[in-house]
Formats: C-alpha cells, structure tokens, sequence
C-alpha cells in the first residue's frame, strides 16, 4: 500500500478521513493510445502488459489478450498477490506469478519512476508498457480493453472476427459499463473501503439495487446486450467472479451471494466455462491479496479456507 509523491514512495493508505469516511478512487494518469499512424503503433513484441491475477482491472486486459490471440505479441508479467508495504511487487518463485523481465525490478513502483522520475499518483495495475520507448502507454483498464479489441487486428494469428464493441451496441454497452462501473465494479471497493457506517449502508445499499437490476436483466436474455458477449460482460464477470469468494466476506458485500441469484449465478459459470476463461481465474491470487493486503480490515492476514465454489457445473444458460 502506497504511492508516489513526486517520484519518491511513500507508504500511505487511501485518506477517507477527508472524505467524510468515503472511498475516492484516483483519476488514472497514462492515457495514450496504440494506433496505426499515432506515437504507440501495433508491433509484436513492442508491448508488455503488467497484470496481478487478483485485481479486477487488471484481469479484463488479460481475457481480451487471450480471447483475441494476442499472446504471441503482448508479453506478461503477473505480480505476487499480497501488496505490502512497498505496493506491487515480483517474485517469480511465488505459483503463477513471474519475475519483470525486462529490468529486473522488484517492485512495480519502479516501473512507474522509470516512466516518469517525478510521478505523482498510486502505483496501478494493470500497466501496458511499451518497450521502445519504455513508458507506460496506458494503466486504464477500460482504455486497455477497447485497444487490445481492436488495435492489434492486421497482426498475424490475431482474432479480427471477434468484436467485444460492435458500432451497433456502442450506446447500450456505454451505458451499462457507467451503471455497473460505478454500483458494482467500484460499488465493493466503496463498501469495503467506507470507514463510517451510513457510508458503507448507502454503499452497499446501491450494490445490491445493482445486482437486482441486473438478475432482472439476465432473466430476459443470455449476456448483457442480448446473445452475444461483448466487454460489458467481461468487465461484469471479474468483479461476479470474485463476489462470493472475497466481496462477500472480507468488503462486507453479505446481503446475498452471487449463488442465490439463479440468473447470475449460472451466467457466471456461462463466461467462466469459455475457451480460456478458466485459466485467468486465480482463486489463490484473489483470496491471497485481498485478504492479505489490506491490514486495516483483516488485521491477522488469516485467508478463509472456504467458500466451496463449482463454476464448473452446468450453467444453464442456452447452448
Ligand atoms: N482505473 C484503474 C484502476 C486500477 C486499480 O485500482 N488497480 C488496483 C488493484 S485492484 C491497484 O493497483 N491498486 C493499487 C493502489 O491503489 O495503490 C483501471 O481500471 O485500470
């Protein structure tokens, strides 16, 4: 836990105090683009994504990497799942997480310093950093999503059949990606995170009306704009994926779980049973940093054994 002020780290948690006991989350800082003609062009090899498997943001970037068959060009780095004292940090020997293997950096601050040496903000995943001319090219997930769908397309072995943001949905996935941004992708941040009770009761009040809303939704068809997926699910299933493992308990997020809503529940087991979706859900790196990482809510680090989850069984949800 910490951030940069300036270019030095300092080891400070979010200040709520400030905030009438509300969680603010800081405005992102890197937004370039890759273009074909702009400073970032599409080039295999020129890019490398920073991720953690525990981190909701994080893990959007790394499903549309996968489903557009960008793997061969976009290299990866996963940090360790606990953030310390020092933030983000590497450590290959750690299951599923890697070494940074372009530096040799220990931890992801260090990154950002090389960036920028006078940068000033918290220190994100996920990062996508461009090895030419080493700096960040962006660390807005939403940004990372829409440029990792359509960018890369004239690489060889790339998907350009698959479009998470049809021209036709725009407006609809828009609209939903604010609503569900905002109630629930952020909703269990700001419910987990509240230090004064009516804050996390409103909080958690406006997470639930979400969720209702969106069980309604997904009782009329089998993904958030009709029968096809686009992002606005991606972007909904890595925060359903880790509701009941983490959200439920250590944000307090306890007014029902996923698995007792009939509709999200199987069309959460629906988007893990994808080709390749499995294998970018880390239930060891999400338990492990959440409820290591923030010693202000789980004092002893202890990580529960349970919940018992099979979102491998039949999901229900048309063919
Ligand atoms: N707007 C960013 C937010 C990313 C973000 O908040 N990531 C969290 C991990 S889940 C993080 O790295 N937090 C470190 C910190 O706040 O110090 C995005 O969506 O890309």
């Amino acid at each position: 836990m910490g951030l940069l002020v300036d270019g030095v780290w300092h080891d400070d948690w979010y200040d709520t105090e400030s905030t009438g006991g509300r969680f603010e989350r800081p405005e992102t800082v890197f937004r370039r683009w890759i273009e074909p003609d702009g400073d970032f062009p599409a080039v295999t090899g020129r890019y490398h994504l920073y991720i953690s498997l525990a981190c909701p943001w994080a893990h959007r970037t790394l499903i549309v990497r996968k489903l557009k068959g960008l793997e061969p060009h976009i290299g990866l780095s996963v940090v360790h799942p606990t953030m310390g004292s020092g933030g983000w940090h590497f450590d290959g020997g750690y299951p599923e997480a890697t070494d940074e293997p372009l530096y040799g950096l220990a931890f992801m601050h260090e990154l950002y310093q090389k960036a920028d040496p006078h940068y000033t903000g918290r220190v994100t995943v996920p990062v996508l950093w461009d090895c030419e001319r080493e700096t960040i090219v962006s660390n807005e997930s939403a940004d990372l999503v829409r440029m990792l769908n359509r960018a890369f397309n004239a690489l060889p072995g790339v998907d350009d059949t698959l479009d998470l943001y049809p021209g036709a949905l725009a407006s609809e996935i828009d609209a939903l990606n604010e609503r569900i941004y905002h109630a629930v992708n952020n909703g269990v941040y700001k419910s987990g995170f509240a230090t004064a009770q009516a804050v996390y009761e409103r909080e958690v009040t406006a997470l639930f009306n979400a969720l209702d809303e969106l069980e309604a939704r997904l009782g009329e068809h089998r993904y958030l704009t009709g029968e096809a997926i686009t992002e606005a699910d991606w972007r909904l299933f890595t925060t359903l994926v880790r509701f009941d493992a983490v959200y439920v308990g250590h944000f307090k997020c306890n007014l029902r779980r996923i698995d007792d809503y009939p509709h999200l529940r199987g069309y959460l087991r629906d988007l893990y049973q994808q080709p390749g979706i499995a294998e970018t859900v880390s239930l060891d790196h999400i338990k492990r940093h959440y409820y290591t990482s923030h010693p202000m809510i789980n004092p002893t680090g202890i990580i529960p054994a349970g919940p018992v989850l099979d979102l491998d069984a039949p999901h229900g949800r048309g063919a």
